[in-house]
């Protein structure tokens, strides 16, 4: 069985649960200086960078990187292409996925206080977006319309989407969920070097306002890197799947909820809480009967043995102080009675609730966004949606009436921050101004 096993009545615990993700504070500071020349060559030298980096790690031999867009003829081809039952699936899982963020749409409001002044909030897309879909190690037609549709939905102009597409084989059912998403252009490329590009521009990729995206550890540190020049989502690395288990659920559906997640990348984090030791037993037992089935099987073992750990819990109440202290991106809550624990949970980017509610669902077509906070980044950011491509400008229209107030109000204050300009910029517009002069 390749995962630890913890208790966490043991004296060691807290130090090993932490070893869980101290892996990367060490993989950060090395892969930092990587990405910062990337991010410093890109910025420095546009196109001939880009083409250089994509060749060294995407093996791709374009002689422009011009030849690395996909027109918006072969998206049609490629939609074509796919199966019958492949596009109903996209198209289905679009429509959900609209749907559901078409519920978290913003409006402008505004209102009058009582001396009439209007206020309020108006709310305006981003102009333009670059969506990052990753695509090293797996494809992810799923991601394309995940970052994609929530844009759209907000009404964002430029949609530009970056994808690698190692050796230069490009992914059908990538390009099909681009066309039916409505993505405005596509380039292949990806990692730290297409999340610069975006960030800064090249002389063929468009500069663009915010950029999201889940990636590898390489376009995660890019993004905060450049975050800052440009907006960004979050910080969407690798996967992470927590089960708080009351011991009820059938332990390969456990087992294979865990790997669902560990197959993503080695770096992915795959835990199972449970106050039952025999139940504990039994998911090892699926896991050593079920892993060498799997066609990932080397990465899920890869992952398994670094960041999965099987944890004996004094009971559900405790299971879940101890998610919320890893704030993973995704909590199943494999128990009888999910709402009864759910008021419990703090911080998580997505929760599943009930036995039958594999995290596989919200990853594809439940609605929901499966672009995420990763890291312990869910105690402060949210899953990707609507509101990530809105943003807000205040209004504020005084009329001469309800001037009279708030210039009073503003006078004094600004005096006593000796800012004398501002104050008389608020008192000139006083009825009765008062001494001004000064
Ligand atoms: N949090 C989420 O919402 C979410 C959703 C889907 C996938 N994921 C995660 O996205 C990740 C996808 O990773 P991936 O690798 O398959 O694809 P990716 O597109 O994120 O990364 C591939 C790129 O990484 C770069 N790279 C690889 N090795 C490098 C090196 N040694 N030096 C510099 N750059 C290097 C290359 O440029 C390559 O193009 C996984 O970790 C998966 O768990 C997360
Ligand atoms: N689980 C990933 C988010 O961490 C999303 C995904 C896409 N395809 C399959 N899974
Ligand atoms: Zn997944």
């Amino acid at each position: 069985m390749p995962m630890q096993r913890l208790d966490s009545s043991a004296a060691d615990f807290n130090h090993r649960l932490q070893q869980l993700t101290a892996w990367e504070e060490e993989l950060d500071l090395a892969v930092n200086d990587t990405v910062r020349q990337i991010i410093a060559d890109i910025a420095a030298r546009g196109d001939q960078a880009l083409l250089e980096y994509t060749r060294r790690f995407d093996q791709l031999p374009a002689e422009r990187v011009a030849d690395l867009e996909v027109g918006p003829e072969r998206l049609r081809q490629a939609l074509a292409a796919v199966s019958a039952e492949h596009r109903a699936a996209l198209e289905q899982a679009a429509g959900r996925i609209r749907e559901y963020h078409q519920h978290q749409m913003q409006d402008s409001w505004q209102y009058h206080d009582a001396a009439g002044n209007l206020l309020g909030q108006q709310i305006n897309a981003l102009e333009s977006a670059g969506v990052y879909v990753p695509g090293g190690k797996a494809s992810y037609p799923s991601s394309v319309l995940m970052n994609t549709i929530p844009a759209k939905v907000a009404g964002v102009e430029n949609i530009v989407m970056v994808v690698p597409s190692p050796a230069g084989k490009l992914n059908d059912l990538v390009l099909a969920a681009a066309a039916i998403a409505g993505v405005d252009r596509v380039f292949t490329i990806g990692g730290a070097q297409a999340v610069a590009a975006l960030a800064y521009g090249t002389e063929t990729i468009p500069a663009v306002d915010k950029i999201v995206g889940p990636g590898n550890i390489y376009v995660a540190t890019a993004k905060r890197l450049v975050f800052g020049r440009v907006g960004i989502d979050m910080i969407a690395g690798p996967s992470e799947i927590l089960v708080i288990c009351d011991g009820s659920t059938d332990p390969d559906w456990v087992a294979m909820d865990l790997f669902s997640q560990a197959e993503h990348d080695e770096n992915a984090q795959a835990i199972l809480l449970c106050p039952d030791p025999a139940y504990l037993d039994a998911v090892a037992a699926s896991i050593d009967k079920l892993l060498p089935q799997m066609e990932r099987a080397d990465i899920i073992r890869a992952s398994l043995a670094a960041r999965g750990a099987l944890v004996l819990t004094r009971n559900l109440e405790e299971a879940v102080s101890i998610s919320n202290r890893l704030a993973p991106e995704h909590l199943e809550l494999s128990v009888a009675d999910p709402e009864q624990l759910l008021p419990q949970v703090r911080h998580a980017g997505a929760i599943f609730m009930g036995p039958y509610t594999s995290e596989s669902l919200g990853d594809y077509c439940a609605g929901p966004n499966h672009v995420l906070p990763t890291s312990r980044s869910a105690r402060f950011f949210s899953p990707l949606g609507v509101y990530d491509f809105q943003k807000r400008s205040s209004l504020i229209m005084c009329s001469e009436q309800g001037v009279q107030q708030l210039g009073r109000v503003a006078s004094v204050l600004a005096r006593g921050e000796s800012l004398t300009a501002h104050a008389r910029s608020a008192e000139m517009r006083l009825e009765a101004p008062g001494d001004s002069a000064t």
